[in-house]
């Protein structure tokens, strides 16, 4: 539906990082962007993601070496990064997350990317991602969603799971007792979402609730037009299987939710006026 088909075995996608292979304009792209955002998320990120920042000790000297990178994370929370060459099927994916291996592609983006990328590069897997593994809390809930999604492909509802994953990992807000955060690492990544995600009048910002979102489509190839906002950093939806198969055979019965579209039930924090343009031609998955 939207990533890449072929194998579901993780395996086949596995990859050496090939770290001698990066040029000096590689390490520099990644020095800018990390400098950057680390800049930009002071106050507009979940505190969380900024101590695993400091404690993964991954910064402005140029792209990471996974082997040393991987010892901090290992020792933290179990997890090891593990180089793939892109996007890969939801179900190796999720096999990964299950095994407590985060798939990280290892090119960066060009320099003309920086504010944003529509395909995950070392930097949004990286950068986005590892900081809130560090986490012990976070580290057992994203492998819980691992095992979860295993479950959702026996049940033909991986494409729940993966709406699910997108509007929380990877693109949630959450209300903190000092103002709308960013939690998701695909707004982490990119200094352009970071600044629209939360300053923009363009999108919705809807609170969060988990048949509806498992309703959603979503694009990956521009800012989203709606975000769902956690009542709080460590919010995540319960992923308890039990919950899980009952509500996917109710959401059966029920239509797809277009990316930009309010629900009559929706609780809306910021109706968006829309004013952000984006291609019509592109389709959501
Ligand atoms: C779960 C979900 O569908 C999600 O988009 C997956 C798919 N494949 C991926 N593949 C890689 N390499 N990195 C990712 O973040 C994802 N995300
Ligand atoms: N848009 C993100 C990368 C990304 C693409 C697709 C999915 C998730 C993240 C960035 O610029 O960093
Ligand atoms: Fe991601």
């Amino acid at each position: 539906m939207n990533t890449a088909t072929g194998s579901d075995d993780p395996r086949d996608y596995m990859r050496d990082q090939g770290f001698e292979n990066y040029t000096e304009a590689d390490h520099a792209t990644w020095s800018i962007l990390a400098k950057r955002q680390r800049e930009l998320l002071q106050g507009r990120i979940a505190d969380q993601f900024l101590e695993g920042l400091d404690h993964l000790g991954i910064g402005d000297e140029g792209i990471p070496d996974f082997r040393v990178m991987n010892q901090r994370l290992k020792a933290a929370t179990g997890w090891e990064v593990v180089a793939v060459p892109g996007l890969i099927p939801d179900l190796a994916f999720f096999r990964m997350l299950a095994n407590r291996q985060f798939p990280a592609g290892f090119w960066i983006r060009k320099p003309e990317q920086l504010d944003y990328i529509e395909e995950p590069d070392i930097f949004h897997d990286v950068f986005g991602h590892v900081p809130l593994i560090m986490q012990p809390i976070y580290a057992d809930y994203l492998e819980s969603y691992g095992k979860a999604g295993l479950v959702a492909a026996e049940h033909g509802a991986l494409k729940y799971l993966a709406r699910l994953y997108w509007y929380t990992v990877e693109f949630s807000l959450a209300q903190t007792p000092d103002g709308m955060r960013i939690v998701g690492a695909g707004i982490a990544s990119s200094p352009g979402e970071t600044i629209f995600a939360l300053e923009s009048p363009s999108p919705n910002r809807v609170a969060f609730d988990l048949g509806r979102v498992m309703r959603t489509l979503y694009r990956i190839d521009d800012y989203q037009e709606t975000y769902f906002v956690l009542d709080g950093v460590e919010a995540w939806p319960s992923l308890d299987i039990d919950r899980l198969i009952p509500l996917w055979k109710e959401l059966e019965g029920q239509g797809e939710i277009k990316p930009g579209e309010i629900q009559p039930e929706d609780r809306v924090l910021t109706q968006g006026d829309g004013s952000y343009h984006r291609s019509k031609s592109k389709s959501a998955a």
